[in-house]
Parts: C-alpha cells; structure tokens; sequence
C-alpha cells in the first residue's frame, strides 16, 4: 500500500524497562522504520541481549542507553523487571523516573517530532516546550484501560480506589463477559492504588495521568477484536485513538517486515520428534514467578496428558532452579516425551514449528496475540488483572480457547489443568475442541491475511503525519 508522500519523521520511543513492554515498542519501531521514519530507541544497556536481535532497521532504529540508578531496596545492577521479583517494581519504577533528566536532555539534543512513552507520564511535560507530540502508547489490551477508565478520579495512597469500585466497570462499559469475577480477581487490580514510582503517585494516577496529558493515545490491538473498547476509550478520554493493529507478525505471515531469526537448533531438533500438532508448550512470559506448589500441579496436569510438552517457566519462588522444584520422580516418568527448562525461549518460532499443538498461556497481552495468530489450541491460565481480562476475551468473547478453572481459594489443580487441555486436544472430546479450533482458525485467517497488518500501519503512519488536532 502506498504511503502518503509527506516527510518522514523522528519518533523517540520510551517504554517501561520490562520485556513485555519494551518488545512491542521495538515492533512498533520496526514497522515505522520499514517505511523509513527514524527511531531514537531509549533503554538500559542490559536490555540489548533481548533487543538487538529484534531490530530489523539497526540503520534507522539507535539504541541510546540509559544510566539506571540505584535504589535503596534493590538489588545491585537492577536494570529491568526481568532482574527482580514483581514485588520489587514500584523501587524499579522509582529508578525509571530518576532518569528524567536523562530522558529530557536526549529529547533536547534529538529533537524528534513524537515521542512515544507509556509509564513515563512525566514526558509531555517534557516533550510539550520543545514542541513534541506525544504519543501514549498502551501495550496492554484496551479493555484492561477501559476497565479502569475513570480520568476524573485521582486515586492516591489516601484515597485508594476501593474493592465496591473495581467489582463493576465503569458506567457505559461495553462488555458483561470481559470482566473481572469474584474477590480475588477485583484484589488483583488493588495494586493500582500503591505508589508506584517517585513522589508516591500511585499506579492509577500514573497510567490517567499519562493518558490525560498525551497529544494521542496509541493502542496495540485492532477494531475487528476490540473497536468496542476503543470506542469507549476515546469517549472518556477525549482522545484520539489511534491503532497499530497486533503488531506480532507471524513469522513469514503476515507484513513486509522481515523476520528475525532461526529456532535454535536445539528446540528444532527436540520437536522436530513427535508428530505434528501433539506438543502443548507452556510458558507464562517474562514477569510471573509461580508458586512452587503451583508448578507442581501445572507440570502434574501437562504430564497426566500423556502428551509430549515443552514448559520453559522461570524456577518458581523460593527454587534455585526449576529443576529442583519438579514433583519427585517427574523427570524419570516423562524423560522421553517432556522437557521443562528455566531459561528464555523463543516463544513466536516455537508456536510455529508444526509439532505443536497446544499452548498453555498465562494471556500477557504479547502472548495473546502471538498465540491468535498462530495454530496451536490455546488454553489459559491468567494471574494478573489485564491478564484475567484478556483471557475472558479470548474464552468467552471470542471463544478461540479455554480457561483453567480455579478453586474457591483461587488455586488451580493438576486436574482442572488436565482437563482443559483435554478438552482441546483429544479427539474424543470434540465439542469444545471443535468450536475453539474453528473461531480460532477464523480470527487467525483475519489477523495473518497478507495487508491486514499494512493497512494498519500505513493508516497509524498517515494519523501520525497529520491526525493531529
Ligand atoms: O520464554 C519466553 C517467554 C516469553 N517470550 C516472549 O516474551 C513476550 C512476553 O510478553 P507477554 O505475553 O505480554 O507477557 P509478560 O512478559 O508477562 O508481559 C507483561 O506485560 C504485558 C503487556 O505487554 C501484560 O499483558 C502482562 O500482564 C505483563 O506480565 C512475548 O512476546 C513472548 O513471545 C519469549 O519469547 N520466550
């Protein structure tokens, strides 16, 4: 698709120092830089193992890096939430907003004509003087925004936003199903009355501040999937929206972008063994650390399958390794059919290799979309607040998977595990398995159709030029 012939431009982007943030902001930059706009890309330097592979334009897109201070509480050398447990990020978000004047003389000296930030709500106030647009870059699902969506409300650490408050969405919400049930899914969003940064501005009042005070908010995510919620976004913000579409590509699907890399040949070679489509892969992202007992019965429910699995998972709490944290005798009884591993794996080529066939999701919003446009039965296990969220879309909106169910004490076990698998990946269980496969296979024909992905960036480059008002 031709884009409009207008100069291009100079974006800085400033994401949260979290993978789940700073990746999509990298896609982001990607599909600009691959029509030519010039990034200014701010990070720590510890985040380039992840990153540097990611950039597809190192000729447009420049990594600047930023000194992160220390703060009393964390651990020496912390750079990102990938170095600390998540109890540790409201010190971390102390340390992101010490590097203001950082951010404000690179903004000076670069001079880009938008900027686009997320958790940084201070940057229009930088950006504003020297006469950059800024941008609000949302990379969570926005109805976990809209869920939340009360701009007039300011929730400080003296008046926190309350459980009766969180148990409804407020007025004129456009959803019944993608919603929070029961107490312990309105507590997980409690955390958004804590201070979370310098000065002890709470969550809450970060994220309405950042919204309020940008020139536009930016979403990942489409029309197609969640038009209501946008809908409902620029009506109590005031603003406009503008889209950037999944961002994901399926690897050689979907845009003009070129792909990263290989599987290494490792994960290649270990499922290139069983037959197409009978591995489940789990993983729950960069941030959540299970509980051991927790584990236990997730690694229990995916071994009483009888399925071949790969599960890459971070050691669970109090656990040196994930090793040592398994049932006992695990690793004898699935030698030959199972693999669970510590470490970091690459999620986008693994859903893809056709031995898999099952994907256990804990529904961060990045996962989401790489697990709807890609093959594999999609099942979920969600702890966080936008993750509980964006599985109900999935489960109950879309219907393209199943969740896990919980007990009352919000516990999963090895059997509610075992089932939901099941019921998605064995033949005899057609009925569900049926129905999720074939919506799922509907939104991923939609989603990875060649043009889908460029008609959303040319339109989100075309509002950048000239949608401002
Ligand atoms: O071993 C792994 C684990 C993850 N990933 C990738 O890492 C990203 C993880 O992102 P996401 O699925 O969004 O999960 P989190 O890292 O948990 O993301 C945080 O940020 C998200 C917003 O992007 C929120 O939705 C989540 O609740 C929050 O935990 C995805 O692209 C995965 O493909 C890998 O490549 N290898």
């Amino acid at each position: 698709m031709a884009e409009t012939q207008l100069s291009k431009l100079h974006i800085a982007m400033f994401p949260w120092f979290a993978a789940g943030h700073m990746t999509p902001f990298l896609h982001i930059s990607n599909e600009l830089a691959a029509r030519g706009h010039k990034i200014t890309f701010l990070m720590p330097s510890k985040a380039l193992p992840l990153l540097q592979n990611l950039n597809l334009h190192p000729n447009l897109i420049s990594f600047h890096f930023l000194t992160v201070p220390h703060v009393s509480g964390l651990p020496p050398a912390t750079e990102t939430a990938s170095d600390i447990p998540i109890s540790l990020t409201p010190l971390l978000a102390s340390a992101f907003d010490m590097t203001r004047p950082q951010v404000a003389e690179i903004l000076c000296s670069a001079c880009p004509d938008v900027v686009f930030y997320d958790f940084a709500y201070w940057v229009p106030e930088i950006a504003a003087p020297l006469r950059i647009k800024s941008v609000s870059f949302t990379v969570v699902s926005a109805a976990s925004i809209a869920v939340i969506a009360y701009p007039g409300r300011r929730v400080t650490v003296d008046d926190p936003i309350t459980e009766e408050e969180l148990r409804k969405p407020p007025p004129g919400y456009p959803s019944s199903t993608v919603v929070l049930r029961g107490c312990r899914e309105v507590r997980s969003l409690l955390f958004l009355s804590m201070p979370f940064g310098e000065g002890g501005i709470t969550f809450h009042e970060r994220l309405m501040t950042s919204y309020r005070n940008s020139n536009a908010i930016a979403i990942r995510t489409c029309e197609e999937i969640e038009g209501n919620f946008c809908s409902y976004l620029a009506k109590q913000f005031q603003k406009k929206l503008l889209l950037t579409g999944p961002l994901m590509a399926a690897p050689n699907k979907t845009t003009t972008t070129p792909t990263t890399s290989c599987l290494d040949e490792k994960w290649e070679k270990w499922l290139d063994q069983f037959e197409p489509k009978t591995v489940i892969f789990c993983a729950f992202g960069s941030q959540l650390t299970l509980e051991k007992d927790q584990l236990q019965e997730l690694v229990l429910g995916i071994e009483q399958t009888r399925l071949p699995f790969l599960v890459a998972l971070k050691p669970p709490t109090g656990s040196n390794s994930i090793e040592e944290a398994l049932p006992e005798g695990f690793e004898e009884r699935v030698r030959e059919r199972g693999a669970v591993y510590g470490g970091w794996v690459q999620q986008p080529l693994i859903l893809n290799h056709p031995s898999v066939g099952c994907f256990v999701s804990h529904c961060g919003f990045g996962s989401m979309w790489e697990s709807l446009m890609s093959e594999p039965q999609i099942v979920l296990i969600p702890s966080l607040g936008d993750q509980i969220l964006n599985a109900r879309l999935l489960a109950q909106e879309l219907q393209v998977g199943v969740e896990v169910k919980r007990e009352e004490d919000g516990k999963f076990t090895s059997q509610s595990v075992r089932e939901a698998i099941e019921s998605v990946m064995l033949v005899e269980a057609a009925g569900v398995g049926e129905m999720v496969k074939k919506n799922h296979q509907k939104w991923n024909h939609v989603l990875t159709n060649p043009g889908f992905m460029d008609a959303y960036i040319h339109h989100f480059v075309n509002d950048l030029q000239n949608g401002w008002t």
